[in-house]
């Protein structure tokens, strides 16, 4: 069964809107142009909005197995679909990990009942993510691994990252890393800066992720690896990934949208839906962030989607699980901040978001082309809503941008041609 999608905008190379209709048969992109039509194809309305590529994100947390209570398969994929997102990298600290061919199979089979849009998950680098025992990325990879990260938690010990690095080497895979070195903590729960003093709440210093992210560059330069930093957060970290990129070390970089929105200064009160790892860092850091975007030192918007309980989350900072949803806020946060403002242009929103994502990880997805996969979203720029967390699809209310205005949502996406999420009218 054709379907057509009739009067969308596509934007161009040249980051012009272009009206066109898009035919999709068997899941694929079958023709786009102006003028095309197919006889008894259904129709699906336009009515002229903005057209994308469904987004890809790289760094989510599902929850399921182990943890359903924060999340499932099926909440959070519905979550994401509602985003714009209809490619996403489920990051493996679930109960079990996804260590084992046995555990990656669990994973797969729960995948494959319930989500609504493509969920690729990773492979640990260590067992339980305990940063002991290494895992076998052959296996693991054979078995469906996308890559391979113990986000969540730094790896500790260098020898256990070469050894890793040097198989993905050989099997070509991505190793994504969440940089932090435990040494360097101190049980902090927010930035050491100002805000965390003010507040009377232990700090997280920059140095724990910078370090790690120093150190990591130099082991995958030694191994041949490609290497992904997860959630850049600092300007050290900025620096050490932009030296290596100039050193020609294989290293690519994601950043969330909360890093680039707010930072240590705008946390009103000791509130936990504040609290993420990495934290909110200086505005210094965050100009730094949003200057590694534009020299291509950071490659691509990951959300870092990481919903928890409202118990868990209730009581002030100490004691709560870091983390914050991100996939039903991301683009009209981003689309509003920094596109209306013209700090942007929506072609390099749009990139961030969908082909500089997949590219990382060899994905053929994040593009609208004649033979790529139908999966595409309809944004309507001029729609302007409140944020309300308790209108979310996730089961996740942990937002810090509640009550944020903003334009530019997703109405409308397609994943392998068909509709998996709609605005009601
Ligand atoms: N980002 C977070 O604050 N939390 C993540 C873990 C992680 O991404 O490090 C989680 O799983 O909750
Ligand atoms: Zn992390
Ligand atoms: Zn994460």
């Amino acid at each position: 069964m054709t379907k057509v999608l009739h009067n969308v905008q596509m934007v161009n190379e040249q980051g012009e809107l272009q009206t066109v209709n898009i035919a999709m048969a068997d899941g694929k992109i079958t023709a786009i142009g102006q003028n095309v039509n197919v006889a008894g194809a259904e129709m699906i309305e336009g009515n002229g909005l903005v057209v994308a590529p469904g987004f890809v994100d790289v760094h989510t947390h599902l929850r399921e197995p182990g943890f359903e209570h924060k999340e499932t398969i099926a909440t959070g994929s519905a979550s994401a679909a509602k985003g714009g997102f209809t490619t996403i990298c489920a990051m493996p600290n679930t109960k079990p990990v996804p260590d084992s061919v046995e555990n990656m199979q669990l994973i797969n089979g729960l995948i494959k009942e319930s989500a609504v849009i493509r969920v690729l998950p990773y492979g640990s680098l260590t067992k339980d993510i305990s940063g002991e025992v290494r895992t076998s990325i052959e296996e693991l990879k054979a078995h469906g691994a996308v890559a391979f990260s113990d986000d969540g938690v730094g790896i500790q010990l260098a020898a256990t990252m070469y050894e890793q690095m040097k198989d993905a080497a050989q099997h070509d895979v991505v190793v994504v890393a969440h940089c932090e070195d435990n040494s360097l903590i101190y049980d902090g729960v927010m930035h050491e800066g100002k805000r965390n003093q003010e507040l009377g709440l232990p700090g997280i210093p920059s140095i724990c992720e910078s370090v790690q992210i120093a150190r990591d560059v130099l082991l995958a330069e030694a191994a041949g690896a490609r290497y992904h930093v997860c959630h850049v957060s600092t300007k050290e970290s900025v620096r050490a990934v932009r030296d290596a990129k100039a050193a020609g070390i294989r290293v690519t970089a994601e950043v969330c949208p909360h890093h680039l929105l707010l930072e240590e200064m705008d946390i009103p009160s000791d509130d936990a839906n504040w609290k993420m790892n990495p934290p909110l860092r200086g505005a210094d850091d965050k100009d730094s962030l949003h200057a590694a975007m534009m020299d291509g030192t950071i490659d691509c918007i990951a959300t870092d989607h990481a919903p928890h309980t409202v118990e868990e989350k209730c009581c002030g900072m100490v004691g709560a699980p870091f983390g914050i949803v991100g996939f039903e806020t991301a683009f009209p946060l981003l689309y509003t901040q920094f596109v209306e403002t013209g700090k942007w242009t929506l072609k390099q929103l749009i990139d961030w978001m969908s082909v500089k994502a997949a590219q990382i990880f060899d994905l053929p997805y994040g593009t609208l082309e004649v033979g790529s996969s139908a999966d595409m979203i309809l944004i309507d720029l001029q729609k302007e809503q409140t944020i309300d967390a308790e209108g979310f699809v996730s089961k996740g209310r942990n937002t810090p941008f509640n009550g944020w205005v903003a334009k530019g949502w997703p109405v409308l996406t397609i994943f392998e041609g068909n509709i998996v999420y709609q605005e009601a009218e």
